[in-house]
């Protein structure tokens, strides 16, 4: 396998810069989740690697060698995008053999890797049947099988799982994340779902508008955000701004939440705690609750604090003996004020 690294990654269209400096590792053998809203780069950035776009300037390196030269066939990257297509007259395993013929591969060896494909997918009995004779998630492990039979380097994955429906994306994830184990390629997943980023990568990327943002493995970016976007998009926050004083961070209203460290702080949802009489923790403020929503085990609850919507996720249980609305207290503990800005 091998590590993939880009530098300087410049692309423009027209005026839109589709990448904007990008400098990012992706590490040997590791999953690597790419987030970012809509137009950020992450396609742009994936088709760089593989060499579908040129970048203006900047070089990408597949296990220290810079590729620039080196046609897109050639470099050994194994590729699923979002609408895989399967040639619908051929069987399964026709469809995954695909690869193997055009690099002229001879029967016994083509014939062995593709059963060796087919059983790492858990298709092993699927082999004789048409695309049209499989369900949606069977059809995205063909996709998988296909990409990976002619054993590339690096996987590349352009929203694979998003015309899955729930149930059975989630379950897809868990079967990615165990092929991808099991073989150990170095992978780069672009999705917009930032809980699959959060479930399968060991390590992510976040772009806005052509530029990473921020790095690293999903529990330490999402725990420290460091900047209001990605507290905002990895994730929901609710942002404090306020005046820094010795012993916290003064509110608009006069609130002063105690240890706060920065002028700007993030709380995340499932930090706060909801009660009807005054708690004791330090960090607190009055809101008015306007909305209970059920969701199952976890519930929802919306306040409005000065005007701006608070949003509060808990045990539907813990939330049952409160009002359907009225006024409620919001408390958090010290260390779940994240510093935004000093
Ligand atoms: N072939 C192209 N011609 C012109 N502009 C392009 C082209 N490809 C991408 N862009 C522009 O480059 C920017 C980045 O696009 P890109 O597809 O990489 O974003 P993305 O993060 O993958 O978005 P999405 O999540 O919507 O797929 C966008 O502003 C897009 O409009």
């Amino acid at each position: 396998m091998a590590e993939v690294r880009v530098e300087n990654l410049v692309k423009t269209y027209g005026a839109a810069r589709a990448l904007d400096e990008v400098t990012l590792d992706f590490p040997d053998g590791g999953f690597f989740g790419l987030l970012g809203p809509s137009g950020s780069g992450k396609t742009t950035l994936l088709r760089a690697i593989a060499g579908f776009v040129l970048p203006e300037t900047g070089r990408v390196l597949i296990a220290d060698e810079p590729v620039e030269n080196v046609p897109v066939e050639k470099r050994g990257i194994g590729m699923v995008f979002q609408n895989y297509a399967l040639f619908p007259n051929m069987t399964v395993a026709e469809n995954i053999a695909f690869g193997l013929d055009v690099r002229k591969v001879g029967a016994a060896e083509k014939k062995r890797r593709v059963t060796e494909a087919l059983d790492l997918v858990q298709l092993g009995a699927f082999g004789a049947r048409k695309p049209h004779q499989l369900s949606g998630g069977q059809r995205q492990r063909v996709a998988m099988a296909r990409a990976i039979v002619t054993r590339p380097r690096v996987l590349l994955l352009d929203e694979p799982l998003s015309a899955l429906d729930k149930a059975l994306r989630v379950d897809m994830q868990i079967e990615l994340k165990r092929i991808q184990r099991e073989i150990g390629i170095t992978t780069i997943f672009v999705t917009h779902d930032q809980e699959e980023a959060l479930t399968l990568s060991d390590r992510i990327g976040i772009l806005k508008d052509g530029r990473l943002i921020r790095h690293g493995p999903p529990r330490e970016v999402y725990d420290d955000p460091r900047d209001s976007f990605t507290a905002t998009f990895l994730g929901d926050a609710r942002i404090f701004s306020g005046t820094r004083e010795a012993d916290g961070l003064r509110l608009a209203d006069g609130t002063l939440v105690p240890g706060a460290q920065g002028a700007t702080i993030a709380v995340r949802p499932e930090n706060f705690q909801l009660s009807a009489s005054e708690p004791n923790a330090p960090c607190r403020l009055r809101a008015h609750l306007v909305q209970k929503i059920f969701g199952g085990a976890l519930g929802t609850c919306l306040l409005d604090w000065q005007g701006e919507v608070i949003k509060v996720v808990g045990r539907d249980a813990d939330f049952r003996a409160l009002p359907e609305s009225g006024p409620v207290w919001v408390s958090w503990q010290p260390e779940h004020s994240v510093t935004i800005s000093p």
